[in-house]
């Protein structure tokens, strides 16, 4: 059965300027043991999607749509069985491990405050808990005496995510867990992730702005654009093989080295993302899409089968499926 479902999720935050649609209709699927990456350029609403599958977002956020955890409708919870669904039925990895961390709390403590409050065990139990939590992630036991300022950025990250698996979660939700890292610290603490997440039969929902990140850590890949998905499917195909024009664009701007299919977009993509209070008519992409056509000023698309396994939302998707122009 299918861990996490996302089901048409909308969320609009108000603002003193008015109400800002920062998702638009996002639907995600992600089978037990299995890693979805989520990527998108900034303000596209990665974070936002993955703080509400928690509903961790702030109280000026209304959420519309599903959000089934294990099949129960995380959106219709009563507050008491949402805390006992965070920790243990997901929990967060947080991107700045220094903000994240309570800079006057050891970090041990830290880390066995949710066994303490979500499970019925001793401190001492939850102690030696810690330090297996901590020797899973690769630090000595004895850190857990230890102040966030006293580790490394590396370290400090470990720590977060020992916390995160600490009640023993079915979904890890890592909102870019590197990138305050530089790239060989990078590189180690996204093997530690795989390899938890493959030892201990954990879904993983990653998000990032770093494209080569997600596809060589994620089975299956999820680009976001405005607030929407705009392509999925297996990581590599995304990556090597993009049929929207924006995830194209952005796989180009990733080149990846000894790879003959990479191809440098040394330009990058020219423009910004629109502005989610003032969006285009039509599709939200067409003002810097290379290949956009009369009808996208017209057309929202949303996403469509692309090939086996794929989906894409571009008028080009819909106009090679013949099965598609019949419906309209
Ligand atoms: N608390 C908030 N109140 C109002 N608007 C918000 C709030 N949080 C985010 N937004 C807006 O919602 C949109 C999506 O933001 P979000 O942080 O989810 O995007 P993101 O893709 O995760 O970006 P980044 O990579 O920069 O974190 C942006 O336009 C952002 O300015």
């Amino acid at each position: 059965m299918t861990y996490l479902n996302v089901d048409d999720l909308h969320v609009t935050y108000r603002t003193a300027s008015g109400e800002l649609p920062a998702v638009r209709g996002v639907s995600l699927a992600l089978e037990p043991g299995n890693t979805l990456g989520v990527a998108g350029e900034s303000g596209c609403g990665k974070s936002t999607v993955a703080l509400a599958l928690l509903r961790l977002l702030p109280a000026s956020a209304r959420l519309e749509g599903q959000v089934r955890l294990d099949g129960e409708d995380v959106l219709a919870m009563r507050w008491g069985r949402l805390r006992a669904v965070r920790w243990a039925g997901a929990s967060v990895v947080f991107q700045g491990a220094m903000h994240a961390l309570n800079a006057v709390q050891r970090v041990g403590d830290q880390i066995a405050e949710p066994i303490l409050l979500h499970e019925n065990t001793t401190p001492a139990e939850a102690s030696r808990r810690v330090g297996a939590l901590l020797e899973q992630v690769g630090l000595p036991p004895w850190r857990s005496s230890s102040y966030p300022h006293e580790l490394s950025g590396g370290q400090r990250q470990r720590v977060m995510i020992a916390m995160a698996l600490a009640c023993r979660p079915r979904l890890i939700i890592a909102d870019e867990p590197t990138t305050a890292l530089d790239v060989m610290i990078q590189a180690q603490i996204l093997r530690l992730l795989g390899q938890l997440v493959g030892e201990h039969g954990i879904s993983m929902l990653m998000i990032s702005h770093d494209l080569t990140v997600l596809a060589d850590t994620c089975d299956r890949l999820a680009v976001m654009y405005a607030g929407r998905v705009v392509e999925e499917g297996p990581s590599q195909e995304v990556f090597g093989d993009a049929r929207h024009p924006y995830a194209a664009a952005l796989s180009a701007a990733f080149p990846r080295i000894g790879d003959p299919r990479s191809r440098r977009n040394p330009q990058g993509l020219p423009g910004d993302p629109p502005d989610p209070a003032a969006l285009p008519s039509g599709c939200a992409f067409r003002p810097r899409c290379p290949v956009a056509e009369d009808r996208c000023s017209t057309v929202d698309p949303v996403l469509w089968p692309a090939a086996p396994d794929r989906s894409s939302a571009c008028v080009r998707v819909y106009s090679a499926d013949a099965e598609f122009e019949e419906t309209r």
